[in-house]
């Protein structure tokens, strides 16, 4: 047995090997070490190698499931193997085979699967191909049959790997890339991503002799990722990949670009604390069907760079949102109601679909299947009676209607209620197949026959007290008490001897019970064997069913966001020309959930208006502006409607975000360096038609590297990139930037001091903040009244001194002026609002700033070539130039 399972288990490599052992998969070796560990199971001992005990683990076969649940979350693969032969007839080790690979990213069980969210897996590789390093990725949706492939720039892959979000990568031995968090990675052999291979197989898999049609052509990096990926899934899986039946090239310009840190600080659908909750998504998940949902977490990730599509989601959304009561409406709901009603109904057909092209769907799937199919014409009937007036979306009734043969079939063959398994017998309906119901009737026919036998040896014995029974061990019957075993007739066999009575057998009762027994396996098999054959029927309809499937979760997805829209006032952005952003009132759609009063801002940025410098108090709301900007942004591109009383958003590439501060230890990389290496990357990547958030940037290092630093960004993002910037900073010295450029504004969230303390106004006003508040906002936090008061005495002997920190100066310059509304400052020239004050107009105009002025000034001296007393000059010429000792 041993040399089998190494035969076995060498050809399951690095997975873990479950080994049926009667009622247990076994684990052995290593394996049950690892297995052990994992799954928290007790560690015993068989039999021995040479000389040392086989460890050995196992868990109920029953219970498999759960365990491969927690083997996969962890990010391992298990090999199955299972008994194949006969143990009656085999001689030595029954015969076994591995059926089945299950690996993170090729999961299509619903016990194993997240129901509202895809587990992907992807493969990449990456070679020169002339002259130029390209990458290429293909990724398969195993549970739905969807099967893409997109090729970049290295510089690139990361961000597309965040925008698939694999739970496994597939790479090449001599490529593995570094590990991440919740990606599983599986190296297999370099020569599996070789080109000729890697056509054959999709060639192959596809029945065509040419991948044009595919297009192909233009990815041939991917196209090795896609052959290698298709070969790696086809060996896990027991059936053939029928569902997969198409290969879709992603286009570089189809979507708006998101990088890994965007879609964490914006909070799609993880917080950056890593909860699932409150997220984009979770907000706005009203869907009814799990296939919904997870469409909606895709669209949210996938945002689109062209206004078509997203127009032709947000005009559905119009109609769902706006449709007059009719009709036709259940029970005088409106019509966006009842459709969600309806929806309600639906199982996971999409899924449902894919184990059927699987072949391992279970009974009760397709039961709750052809409950649905039934409910598809009054859902067809709803969206032609109910919003007729917007084409796309009856167009959907068409695709929902189904040859009606399909749901006939499901209706004529499957038990109402069937039985969980097909083993057990009972899914068939009665009625559907002669044979089956002939099978049926005599292995259940007991009862009348059993009557009449007990009372027939009754009178011929002229025992009263005879009884026919039956159990598991010994069958059929006739028990006697033991005083009367004596009376019994010849032909009577003796079966068991208990303590009161005598078990017996008669050649009458032994055919009958034969013709029974044999009836139930009978009618099992046969059972079996019509369940195989409506697989095939129902495999031709998989794929109409898996269109239906996607126009339901469309439906479903699309009636969401109308209903959030409705519930929340939401308003259709109008998607306007590129480099255009100008929302009116508008919130954060997750933040005006969570607290009981969110005050509306406006945002306005254009061709004219490029970048606006965000200053304000702490806690004043500047991220949060920044953040329901972008998410508004993203909505409109989405197709959904905004928060916002009106917005207007043009096409987007990119949005980029740097908030908030996060080291990298695992990467080595400090926060400091992470802000830079962000930074970079924004640098080097947006465009006129990119969104940019930036907060804070440079305020990792010293003050003077941070601010020259932030300066430079911020003017080199206008200059250069011209991107669209929303520009948080504490460094005041910044917000003279409108005055260089008019294509910048200054703005500033409002916040006023009262007795109690400060007041945040959460409001967005022009001009730039006059003071930062820190202290105040740290007596709010609760530091420790002496260190508040310390804290103060610093300040004011720092203000006094005039120390050259140039924000002090120019809060000290505002404080002076006995500027004590918290709001009040210069506002800039672009925004033309308010004239500026004259001490800030004079830092202003300064040319350039006193802080650089001074690092300049030290840079021209060369410490070397001075004498003692030319060194002196120079430090006596740099106090009087830059500190106003007077
Ligand atoms: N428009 C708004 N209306 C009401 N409350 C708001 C608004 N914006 C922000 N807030 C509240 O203010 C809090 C602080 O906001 P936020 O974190 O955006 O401030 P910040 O200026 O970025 O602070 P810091 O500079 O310390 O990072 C939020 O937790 C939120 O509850």
């Amino acid at each position: 047995m041993m040399q089998q399972y190494l035969r076995l288990k060498a050809e399951a490599g690095s997975h873990l090997l479950f080994y049926r052992m009667g009622d247990f998969y076994e684990m052995f070796y290593e394996d049950a070490e690892r297995g052990a560990r994992l799954l928290n199971l007790t560690l015993t001992k068989r039999g021995t190698s040479n000389g040392a005990p086989i460890p050995m683990a196992g868990v109920p076969h029953h219970s498999m499931e759960g365990y491969l649940a927690r083997l996969v979350a962890m990010g391992e693969s298990v090999a199955i193997c299972e008994q194949i032969g006969d143990p009656a007839t085999t001689k030595g080790p029954v015969e076994r085979k591995i059926v089945r690979i299950v690996t993170p990213g090729t999961l299509t069980d619903d016990a194993l699967l997240p129901a509202k969210a895809d587990r992907v897996i992807a493969a990449v590789w990456a070679v020169r191909v002339r002259r130029e390093e390209r990458a290429g990725l293909a990724w398969m949706n195993l549970a739905n049959g969807q099967f893409n492939v997109c090729e970049c720039g290295p510089a690139m892959l990361d961000t597309e790997l965040s925008r698939l979000d694999p739970a496994e990568l597939v790479c090449a031995e001599s490529a593995r890339p570094a590990a991440r968090d919740g990606m599983a990675i599986s190296a297999i052999p370099d020569w599996h991503f070789e080109t000729d291979g890697a056509r054959a197989v999709l060639q192959q898999h596809f029945g065509i002799d040419s991948l044009t049609s595919f297009g192909l052509d233009d990815v041939p990096v991917a196209t090795c990722a896609a052959g290698a990926l298709l070969r790696y899934v086809s060996r896990t899986q027991a059936q053939s990949l029928s569902h997969v039946q198409s290969l879709r090239v992603d286009q570089p310009g189809e979507y708006v670009v998101l990088d890994p840190a965007t879609r964490r600080n914006l909070e799609l659908t993880e917080t950056i604390a890593g909860e699932t909750s409150p997220t984009l998504f979770s907000t706005l998940d009203h869907c009814q069907t799990p296939m919904g949902s997870r469409l909606l977490r895709r669209w949210l990730h996938h945002p689109l760079r062209d206004n078509e599509p997203a127009m032709a989601r947000q005009n559905m959304i119009s109609a769902l949102v706006s449709a007059p009561p009719g009709a036709s409406a259940l029970d005088a709901q409106p019509p966006l109601e009842a459709l969600r009603i309806t929806l309600d109904r639906y199982p996971d057909i999409e899924r449902i679909a894919t184990r059927i092209a699987l072949r391992s769907v279970r009974p009760r799937e397709l039961a709750s299947l052809r409950d649905a199919l039934a409910l598809l014409p009054e859902l067809s009937r709803q969206l032609t009676a109910d919003f007729g007036n917007e084409p796309q979306l009856t167009q959907y009734a068409q695709t929902l209607s189904l040859d009606p043969a399909l749901a006939d079939l499901l209706h004529r063959s499957i038990d109402s209620e069937p039985a969980l398994l097909i083993r057990e017998g009972g899914v068939i309906a009665t009625g559907y197949d002669e044979e089956l119901d002939e099978l049926r009737r005599l292995a259940s026919d007991n009862g009348e026959f059993l009557v009449q036998l007990e009372a027939r040896e009754r009178e011929n014995t002229g025992i009263p007290t005879l009884k026919v029974e039956y159990n598991r061990v010994h069958g059929f019957y006739i028990e006697v008490s033991r005083a009367q075993a004596d009376k019994v007739p010849p032909e009577y066999r003796r079966r068991q001897t208990l303590k009161n009575a005598e078990r017996f057998i008669t050649p009458e009762l032994k055919a009958w019970e034969d013709k029974v027994l044999s009836a139930k396996d009978r009618s099992l098999t046969r059972e079996k064997w019509l369940f195989e054959r409506l697989l095939d029927e129902l495999a031709e309809q998989a794929r109409a069913l898996s269109r239906c499937a996607t126009a339901l979760a469309e439906i479903d997805a699309l009636a969401a966001l109308a209903c959030h829209a409705l519930q929340n006032d939401w308003t259709a952005p109008d998607l306007a020309e590129p480099g255009t952003l100008r929302v009116e009132a508008g919130r954060h759609p997750v933040v005006e959930h969570t607290i009981e009063q969110f005050t509306p801002n406006d945002c306005e940025l254009g061709p004219q208006r490029r970048m606006l410098l965000i200053t304000g108090p702490n806690m004043g709301g500047k991220s949060t502006y920044m953040r329901q900007v972008a998410l508004i942004a993203l909505l409109a591109r989405v197709g959904s409607f905004v928060p916002a009383q009106s917005a207007s958003i043009g096409r987007l590439d990119r949005i980029f975000t740097r908030i908030g501060a996060a080291d990298d230890l695992a990467g080595g990389r400090s926060t400091f360096m992470m802000e830079m290496t962000e930074a970079s990357s924004i640098l080097a990547a947006s465009t006129p038609q990119s969104l940019v958030l930036m907060d804070e940037i440079g305020r990792g290092t010293s003050t003077y590297d941070g601010l020259a630093l932030a300066w430079a960004i911020a003017y080199r993002l206008l200059t250069h990139n011209q991107a669209l910037t929303l520009f948080a900073t504490h460094y005041f010295e910044i917000t003279r930037l409108p005055t260089e450029s008019p294509a910048a504004a200054n703005v500033h969230l409002a916040a006023a001091e009262s007795s109690s303390g400060i007041v945040f106004l959460h409001e967005v006003r022009p001009g730039p903040a006059s003071r930062s508040y820190g202290i105040q906002v740290a007596q709010r936090a609760g530091i420790p009244q002496a260190v508040i008061r310390h804290a103060a005495r610093e300040l004011a002997r720092l203000e006094a001194s005039g120390a050259p920190t140039p924000q002090l100066d120019l809060f000290a310059a505002a404080a002076a002026k006995g500027d004590g509304d918290a709001s009040a400052g210069n506002h800039d020239a672009a925004s033309g609002v308010h004239s500026a004050p004259d001490s800030l107009q004079e830092i202003a105009e300064a040319p350039p700033s006193g802080a650089i002025r001074l690092m300049e000034d030290l840079a021209a001296l060369d410490p070397d070539q001075l004498t003692p007393r030319d060194a002196l000059d120079a430090l006596y010429r740099l106090r009087n130039d830059y500190l106003d000792l007077g």
